[in-house]
């Protein structure tokens, strides 16, 4: 159990997994439709059933590992407990931009009343028009939209919290995330650091309103060396933003930032490299000799100095300190590669320096990082996969033991 004598706190990718946070996908899945999946950030219409029951076993595998986890519909309905968090969930529910004044004053006011659990479904769920309480009269904004059409926004990437908050460190960076999709997911976020009483000390890396940041970006390549990602969702801006409030701080001491293609396939960097060892990474083949890093580092005046481009693997190792960053030799023939790429080969979730979960369905990489000494803990993920994520994307590290 988390409590103050046990602070969250992340220095690594790899060091033991002690506590996580993940969200057991809910009725948020459930308004997929193919007319709104592209939108909402999923290439298919996942089977919910069987997307919890996958999800439930990746959650059992982490328990029997001895990580504590803390699901995030759980965490949500306890911060919601405090009426001071209540009124600013029910604010974050309410767009009066889409629902104009009349509508929106008549569902701040229902909302207000109902049960913290109630308030979190919506929070997640989103509402239809036709599931806003029944009012007198006729309304132009109801008459308008179609009763499917919705009043409050689902959130089905909730599900990838590794995106919406990460920790670095003692602090917690609340991501301000990009797609449209996933904007309000910083609301449920913020609302659970500041409220759960295993939050209550947390201390802030990075403001929420900030440039673009997302934790799928953030590799904690060794205690005080950052990697971070920038591509299709963090941008420049944000990563020098991190990397300032990160030496600000005094919690990392230099900051890679690592372009990164602007393709779906490659939209967060944990989509092509995650660590699996204290000095190694799996890494997509394809972007071995490709990666490269500009290197930040603070200067006695307290602005950044930047160099660079150099190669990844030679920045990130000398960041590190050390002779060299390994990677795993997947070897794959590239149509194979490119597979198991999107399926999330390279997206595994370190429990232990040497001990990763990974989807079983990505066969070669698999064997691979077997090969070469990593055990892989394989978790079916045919639903989770729909919505392009891994046991990475999955899972929001809160306490690693050092290395
Ligand atoms: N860290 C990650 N790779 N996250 C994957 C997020 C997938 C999600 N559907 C999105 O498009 O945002």
């Amino acid at each position: 159990m988390i409590d103050e004598t046990t602070p969250p706190r992340v220095d690594s990718e790899v060091g033991p997994l002690r506590a996580v946070l993940l969200h057991r996908p809910g009725n948020e899945l459930k308004r997929l439709t193919p007319r709104n999946n592209d939108q909402l950030l999923f290439d298919s219409i996942p089977w919910v059933d069987r997307a919890q029951e996958e999800h439930d076993a990746f959650a059992e595998v982490l328990r029997g590992r001895g990580v504590e986890v803390l699901l995030l519909a759980d965490a949500l309905r306890t911060a919601l407990g405090d009426t001071r968090a209540h009124a600013a969930g029910v604010h974050a529910a309410v767009d009066e931009r889409r629902l104009g004044p009349d509508l929106a004053d008549s569902l701040r006011s229902h909302l207000s009343s109902v049960s913290p659990a109630v308030l979190a479904e919506v929070l997640m769920a989103g509402m239809t028009f036709e599931e806003l309480p029944a009012a007198e009269g006729a309304s132009l904004v109801r008459l308008m939209n179609h009763p499917n059409d919705f009043a409050v926004d689902p959130l089905p990437n909730l599900l990838f919290t590794r995106d919406s908050s990460a920790w670095i460190g003692n602090r917690v960076a609340v991501s301000s995330l990009t797609m449209p999709a996933r904007v309000r997911e910083t609301a449920v976020l913020d609302l659970i650091y500041a409220y759960h009483p295993w939050f209550r000390h947390a201390a802030r890396a990075y403001g929420a309103h900030s440039a673009p940041i997302e934790g799928g970006d953030v590799m904690l390549l060794s205690p005080g060396v950052l990697a971070i990602g920038v591509g299709e969702r963090t941008t420049a801006a944000g990563a020098e933003s991190l990397a300032r409030s990160v030496f600000a701080d005094g919690i990392a001491h230099t900051v890679l930032a690592v372009p990164i293609q602007q393709t779906r396939a490659t939209m967060h960097l944990d989509t092509v490299c995650t660590m699996v060892a204290a000095d190694a990474v799996v890494m997509y083949p394809l972007s071995r000799d490709s990666l490269t890093a500009f290197t930040m580092r603070p200067t006695d005046d307290g602005s950044v100095k930047v160099e660079g481009p150099a190669p990844f693997l030679t920045a990130a190792a000398e960041a590190m300190g050390i002779d060299r960053l390994r990677v795993i030799d997947t070897g794959l023939d590239p149509v194979t590669a490119e597979r198991e790429q999107w399926d999330d080969g390279n997206n595994t979730l370190a429990l232990a320096p040497g001990v990763v979960v990974g989807y079983e369905r990505n066969v070669e990489t698999n064997a691979r990082l077997a090969e070469a000494g990593i055990e892989v803990l394989a978790i079916t993920g045919s639903e989770l996969g729909s919505g392009r994520g891994g046991p990475r994307c999955m899972s929001c590290p809160i306490r690693r033991e050092s290395i």
